[in-house]
């Protein structure tokens, strides 16, 4: 691996408590649960949607959270905190997603169960409300990693995933966006307003494990058979119960190319902090191929972090029992999660 350009830290590991060599197979007998959740890396959000958006990403958290603090594994938080996001239409990603150039939804996810090392994807799946679902399946349920299109589709339809017509995950907004980006050819959409609002979560549950779930309906006014990095293991996420678990957002085309979750995870590996290695791992994508995205990630010791270079992305966290949230660089919101159990967190 060459050398990180931006890297301000050395990367050694002597000092860090949790750095030690126990292996997945030794994992500490009760931890304190994590779980950290995005809703995609993008420009600048009105004051009236980040409300929205703010709900979103602390709903999905406080699901994902107690899903842990009951004793739920990582793999099941981060999968319920994905379907959250995906049934919430304020996001690019089941309900909500962007639309191809021919005006229809085709959507990509992943997981990965870090204590495994399995993994499953889906891409440019129709039809389908929560494809986090459908790409779980292919983990468990097949001797697979990545389903496309008609395949998974049918193979959702046969492990008993309704099938929808394509129009229920059409938004007005959507529509709306796709005519502006034809009309003006891309003149007055930065590239990070194209990318916005992809999900993901990592989780870190009692027993140590590790991992995390990414989905997308992609970039607006995409080529009919695009996928993008989000169902790419290694590039939309990343999760090994030795080191620690990552979900990225982003120009999806700058993503693949350097492997952002990968990265992160091999910053990571090397002693690095959570949010060191994002920010390594990010800059390098920014230095080297001018693409700009986001990071969530959460280590073995439960340290975590949420970084971007783009404008904005919205993020929530939960652990010890505090919820924290924000959109903008310098933006933290911190609330007590308390002993309400309701996953609605009214803040
Ligand atoms: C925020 O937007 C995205 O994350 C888009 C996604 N990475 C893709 O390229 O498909």
């Amino acid at each position: 691996m060459t050398d990180i350009p931006c890297s301000s830290h050395s990367g050694h590991s002597d000092h860090r408590s949790y750095s030690s060599s126990k292996s997945s197979q030794f994992p500490p007998e009760i931890v304190q649960p994590v779980i950290v959740v995005h809703g995609g890396g993008a420009g600048s959000i009105s004051k009236e949607r980040s409300e929205r958006v703010r709900h979103g990403v602390t709903k999905a958290a406080l699901l994902g959270y107690h899903i842990l603090k009951d004793g739920g594994s990582a793999v099941d938080a981060v999968e319920g905190a994905v379907v959250a996001l995906e049934d919430d239409p304020e996001f690019n990603a089941g309900h909500g997603s962007v639309l191809n150039e021919d005006g229809q939804i085709e959507m990509d996810a992943s997981i990965m169960d870090g204590k495994s090392l399995n993994s499953g994807a889906v891409s440019s799946i129709k039809s389908i409300a929560n494809p986090i679902k459908v790409a779980r399946l292919v983990m468990e349920k097949t001797n697979h990693s990545f389903l496309t299109d008609r395949g998974a589709t049918c193979f959702a339809k046969s492990m008993g995933i309704p099938i929808i017509p394509c129009e229920k995950l059409v938004t007005e907004r959507n529509v709306k966006r796709l005519k502006k980006e034809k009309a003006e050819k891309s003149a007055c959409m930065t590239e990070a307003d194209k990318n916005t609002g992809t999900v993901g979560a990592v989780a870190l549950d009692k027993h140590g494990n590790l991992a995390y779930a990414t989905s997308t309906g992609g970039i607006i006014n995409k080529m009919v058979g695009r996928v993008g990095d989000s169902p790419c293991v290694g590039s939309g996420g990343y999760a090994d119960n030795d080191i620690g678990a990552v979900s990225t957002t982003g120009h999806g085309e700058s993503i693949i190319k350097v492997n952002l979750a990968r990265l992160a995870i091999f910053h990571l590996q090397q002693g690095k902090k959570p949010q060191e290695a994002a920010d390594a791992a990010l800059c390098y994508m920014k230095t080297r191929v001018k693409g700009l995205g986001g990071i969530i990630v959460v280590d073995k010791s439960g340290e975590w972090a949420a970084r971007w270079t783009s404008v904005s992305m919205p993020w929530a966290s939960a652990k010890d029992d505090k919820l924290q949230f924000g959109i903008v660089p310098g933006m933290v919101h911190i609330t007590d999660i308390g002993k309400n159990k309701s996953p609605n967190p009214c803040i």
